[in-house]
């Protein structure tokens, strides 16, 4: 190996995230993959545990405690809520950089994490510290971060479209309404009664309508970003599909928009950023399927006045993995787009 590679391990490599972030890493040109941890696999070949892996890697699961934190420059955390946070109390301060996929450190307001995540946090000061991930808006704290909190599948889909329109104070920030609906993978690997085959096949359904942690989430980046408060009715969707977030966004306008002011809008925010495709019509959850993408379309309607945007995401890479090899790049001077190029999987 060049000495030059970044060293990476990855947490809770058994789950669907870390499973992506393991099918990203090992084509990465800049990347050694140290390690790769679960509890409950311990011991396996990763390839037993993830065939599709066979013949790509050759390396065993271990638990976390045994992965050498010192021999990295970055540890992906791929965890649940909770256990992350733990786990960088344990052993702060980390020797590496640390890219949380989870929840624990995206929220700069801790009251509010524990009001909606119904718990304690426990590193408050690191907290308020660590990089919101989501590079398009937020690359220069990013760069320069030890800990970088990975956002949320449906934040991702819901800021990049939102933050323009906020920013720009376009449209009433009391009024947004976010109707959002995922793929099954984004409620993890264990099987959980709604996920379960009977349940989400054939079907389709709202939950955790009022109580979804990812309404403060939401409201607080859009905040970050713009400086505006801003009040979102947020409704998520299971959508018995693999992979995939479709997210519709309504608005209430300040003022009146041509379509063609509003095609210039988000082009001038995000006509330079790979990642974000600007489409003429609806997004598909076919056209962004395995990669980083994320489309976008927006649209006025001068009958209700209101701006209706719709994104579509990959909840494994642009919603998890994708985004967080998007910042590792950052964080050790890479080019964004490295290891992150490839076509959509399509149909
Ligand atoms: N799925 C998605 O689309 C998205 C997920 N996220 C977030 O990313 C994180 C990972 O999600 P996902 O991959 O879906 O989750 P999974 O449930 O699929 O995987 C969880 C992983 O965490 C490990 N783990 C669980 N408990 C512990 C513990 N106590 N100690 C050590 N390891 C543990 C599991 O290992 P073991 O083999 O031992 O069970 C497994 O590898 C979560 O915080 C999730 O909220 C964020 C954006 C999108
Ligand atoms: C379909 C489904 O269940 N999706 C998950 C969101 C996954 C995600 O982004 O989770 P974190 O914010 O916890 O990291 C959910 O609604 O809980």
């Amino acid at each position: 190996m060049s000495a030059t590679k970044i060293k990476v391990a990855i947490a809770g490599a058994s789950g669907y995230t870390g499973a992506e972030l393991v099918r990203l890493l090992l084509r990465h040109p800049n990347v050694e993959l140290m390690g790769v941890s679960s509890e409950r696999n311990a011991g396996m070949w990763l390839h037993e545990l993830h065939p599709q892996l066979q013949n790509l890697t050759q390396i065993r699961l271990k638990p976390l405690e045994e992965i050498d934190l010192d021999e990295l420059d970055t540890l992906f955390l791929a965890l649940p809520h909770r256990v992350s946070m733990l786990f960088v109390e344990k052993h702060h301060p980390l020797p590496c950089k640390v890219i949380d996929l989870s929840g624990d450190f995206r929220m700069t307001d801790t009251a509010l994490y524990e009001k909606w995540y119904q718990t304690k946090h426990v590193m408050p000061a690191l907290s308020a510290q660590a990089a919101y991930g989501l590079p398009e808006l937020f690359r220069d704290q990013i760069q320069s971060a030890q800990l970088i909190a990975n956002p949320g599948c449906y934040p991702t889909s819901a800021i990049l479209p939102l933050a323009p329109l906020v920013n720009e104070k376009l449209i009433e920030p009391d009024s947004v309404v976010i109707d959002a609906k995922s793929g099954i993978t984004g409620a993890g690997i264990s099987p959980k009664a709604n996920t379960h085959f009977p349940h989400a096949y054939d079907n389709f359904s709202a939950y955790g309508m009022q109580t979804h942690r990812h309404s403060p989430e939401i409201e607080q980046t859009v905040q970050r970003f713009t400086g505006q408060d801003v009040i979102a009715q947020f409704t998520p969707h299971l959508l018995p599909v693999n992979r995939g977030i479709l997210t519709a966004t309504y608005s209430t306008c300040k003022k009146t928009i041509s379509p063609e002011a509003l095609s210039e809008l988000y082009h001038s925010y995000y006509g330079e950023e790979y990642f974000i495709r600007l489409r003429s019509d609806s997004p598909q959850l076919r056209f962004v399927r395995a990669s980083n993408f994320c489309d976008i379309y927006a649209s006025y309607d001068p009958r209700t006045n209101r701006i209706i945007t719709l994104s579509a995401i990959d909840n494994l890479m642009k919603g998890a993995a994708g985004q967080a090899v998007q910042n590792m790049n950052l964080i050790n001077n890479l080019k964004e787009t490295t290891g992150l190029t490839e076509s959509p999987v399509c149909p």
